[in-house]
Formats: C-alpha cells, sequence, structure tokens
C-alpha cells in the first residue's frame, strides 16, 4: 500500500508515483523538470516523447540506476533512492542499447543473467529452458547472438528480464529499430506476459502508434517535464480533435487556398500541391472542403485523411511537431556542450 508520504491524490492501487523530480547533468542539462506522474498497478503506461524529452532519465530514476536531483519516487510504496535494492527487487529493465553478449549463445547469455538474477542453480536450466521457449527463441538459442535478427535479439532481452517475474516491467523503447512484424512479435510477447494478471508496464516510446495501440494510459513528455498525462483517446479528444487532410489537386495553388480561405474551422498547415490542412472536425469540414474546392474550379486528384492523434495532441500542447521538437533538442545539447568545452 502507499506510504502516506506519497501525497493526496495517490489511490491504493497506485504502483508507481513520481513527485516533482527533477535531474541536473553535470553540465548544466535539466533532463527532468519536476515530474510528477502516477501510473496504477495493472496497467500499460506509455511515457511518449521526442528524442531528448527525458524519458530515458525518468526510466534510470525509477531503475533506481541514477539518483533524482530533487524530489521522491515510489514504485509499488519502496522509495527508489532509499529503498533502491527492495526496488531491484520487484522490477525487470529492457534499456534501449543492446545489454546481451553477441559473441554468446542466447542460452548462455540467459544462464548468465539467471545467475546474476539469483535464480537457483538447480532452476536455471528449466527457467533459461522455458523462458527461450516462451519467447520463440527455442530453435536458436544454441546460435550466436550475433546471428540473430533484431527482433530475436529484443525477445532475448526481454525474456531475459522476465525470468524473475517481475511485478513491473519497464522497458525502453522496446522496439526501435524493428520491422513491423518484429515489432508485432515482442508486443505479442509483452502482452501476453502482463495478462497474466497483476503485472505494471511503463513503456518509453516515440511511436505514437505503439502509444496509441498498446498503452490503457500516456504520459506525454516534452523537454523535460510532463505536458499531458490520460488515455490516448481521452488526450486526443481533450485537445479538440482535429484531423490532417491532405489534397493533390490539378490546377493554380492561388486559387485553391483562395477556395479553402472561405471554409470555416480550416487551417492550412503546408500551402503546396499536395496542400495539407488541418481540420477541427473531419465529417463536418470535409464535405465544405470539397464543395468550395469543385465551385472554385480546382479538380481533386487524391485525398488521404489522417485521423486525430496523439501527434495532434503535442503539436496543439507545444506549436511544435514530434520531429521539430527533436531537432531543437540536438540543438539545445549542441549549445551546452559547446558552453561546457565539450562541444564537436
Ligand atoms: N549522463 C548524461 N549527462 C548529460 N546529459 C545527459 C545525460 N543523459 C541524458 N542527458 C541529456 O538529457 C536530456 C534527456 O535525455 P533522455 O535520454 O532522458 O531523453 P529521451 O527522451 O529518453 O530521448 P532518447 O530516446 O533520445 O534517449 C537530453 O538532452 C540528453 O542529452
Amino acid at each position: 500500500m502507499a506510504p502516506s508520504s506519497m501525497g493526496e491524490g495517490v489511490g491504493r492501487s497506485s504502483c508507481i508515483v513520481v513527485r516533482g523530480v527533477s535531474k541536473v547533468f553535470s553540465g548544466g542539462v535539466r533532463a527532468l523538470d519536476g515530474v510528477s506522474m502516477v501510473v496504477e498497478e495493472g496497467e500499460i503506461h506509455a511515457v511518449l516523447g521526442p528524442n531528448g524529452a527525458g524519458k530515458t532519465t525518468l526510466m534510470r530514476v525509477l531503475t533506481t540506476q541514477i539518483k533524482p536531483s530533487s524530489g521522491d519516487a515510489w514504485v509499488l510504496g519502496r522509495h527508489v533512492v532509499k529503498e533502491a535494492a527492495r526496488v531491484r527487487e520487484v522490477i525487470g529493465y529492457v534499456p534501449q542499447e543492446f545489454s546481451v553478449w553477441t559473441d554468446l549463445t542466447g542460452y548462455e547469455n540467459a544462464m548468465i543473467y539467471a545467475k546474476l538474477y539469483g535464480v537457483p542453480p538447480s532452476e536455471r536450466r528449466r527457467v533459461v529452458e522455458d523462458m527461450l521457449e516462451f519467447m520463440g527463441l527455442g530453435e536458436a538459442k544454441h546460435r550466436l547472438v550475433k546471428t540473430y535478427s533484431g527482433g530475436m535479439i529484443r525477445r532475448l532481452e526481454l525474456g531475459i528480464a522476465l525470468m524473475t517475474k517481475p511485478r513491473v516491467l519497464f522497458l525502453d523503447e522496446p522496439t526501435i529499430g524493428l520491422d513491423p512484424r518484429a515489432r508485432e512479435l515482442v508486443w505479442s510477447r509483452i502482452l501476453e506476459y502482463a495478462g497474466e494478471g497483476g503485472v505494471t508496464v511503463v513503456f518509453n516510446t516515440h511511436y505514437m502508434d505503439e502509444a496509441e495501440r498498446f498503452a490503457g494510459k500516456v504520459t506525454v513528455m516534452n523537454r523535460g517535464r510532463v505536458i499531458a498525462e490520460g488515455a490516448p483517446r481521452e488526450l486526443v479528444e481533450k485537445a479538440g480533435g482535429g484531423a490532417t487532410v491532405k489534397i493533390e489537386f490539378d490546377g493554380e495553388l492561388e486559387k485553391a487556398l483562395g477556395a479553402l480561405s472561405g471554409v470555416r474551422g480550416v487551417e492550412v498547415v503546408s500551402a503546396g500541391n499536395p496542400v495539407v490542412l488541418r481540420v477541427e472536425d473531419l465529417e463536418v469540414q470535409v464535405a465544405g472542403v470539397f464543395r468550395a474546392l469543385l465551385g472554385n474550379g480546382v479538380n481533386v486528384k487524391k485525398v488521404s485523411l489522417q485521423p486525430p492523434s496523439l501527434e495532434d495532441v503535442f503539436l496543439r500542447l507545444t506549436g511544435m511537431t514530434f520531429e521539430e521538437a527533436e531537432r531543437s533538442s540536438l540543438r539545445e545539447v549542441a549549445a551546452t556542450r559547446k558552453a561546457i568545452g565539450r562541444g564537436g
């Protein structure tokens, strides 16, 4: 149960509680700036944000690898600094970067980790074999990891993290760089494990679709801060819906823009051919858009519609697309490096 010091608004079933956590790295980079969030037990929770938003730093604080500069956080009621060892007893963690040895087989890697994680010697072989089967790596277990595909390596890392049956699973960009089929396979394993009951999953991602599909709740971060939190659909609705419409047309751009300027609730995001529009209400405004274009002699060739998504939420809240936010974060890092004489 949550200790009273975790503060108000924290339910009895809260698994993770973060209160005002900041992290300033040497050199002055403020990676986290007063982050607060709550993850309920049994939830699949995405932390979504562009590169540089602070997702990895937050996960490293929650998995006890680094200490926050200020603020507090608890995992299953255990304080991440004062009770770090007790936190480690209940968590599993898959980092973004490789955590297996590529010059060993999948089986050998798993045996090493089983030993490190304290799996009793008499059980190690069975635990490892079961895990490799569950992860679909039974046939490949005696091959060197350097011969595995990216998806197989990710499944091995995930399986290793699951060997101790963690109650809370932290995954940092679990499917980064994988093709769609490999992504599906990784997610099917995560969901099956989580479905066994009572397991909480927190995953970092900058894939909007992954957050929308798999997470019950999402925390959206930008520049070290939480900018939104809630169920994906709820967030999209709260941001006022809005959809993107791309129209390829025959005719002059001026004429098309002139026609569109008369349609209420339509904003031209990119004035070219195709012209990209944001509409407040897809169903109501799209008809008006077509009427205006056709009525002004602009021939519509091709249309694509993008329903409202978390991308729109981000844009609405920050005034930037994900890509723009990433570029701006990279520029800031370069400027900070230069300021401390480590540019390059
Ligand atoms: N050890 C460190 N020392 C200095 N700065 C750091 C350190 N680790 C991270 N940072 C900086 O902190 C900011 C947040 O980084 P973080 O890795 O948490 O972001 P992220 O959202 O996880 O992005 P990514 O997916 O690219 O890792 C970035 O500006 C990053 O350069």
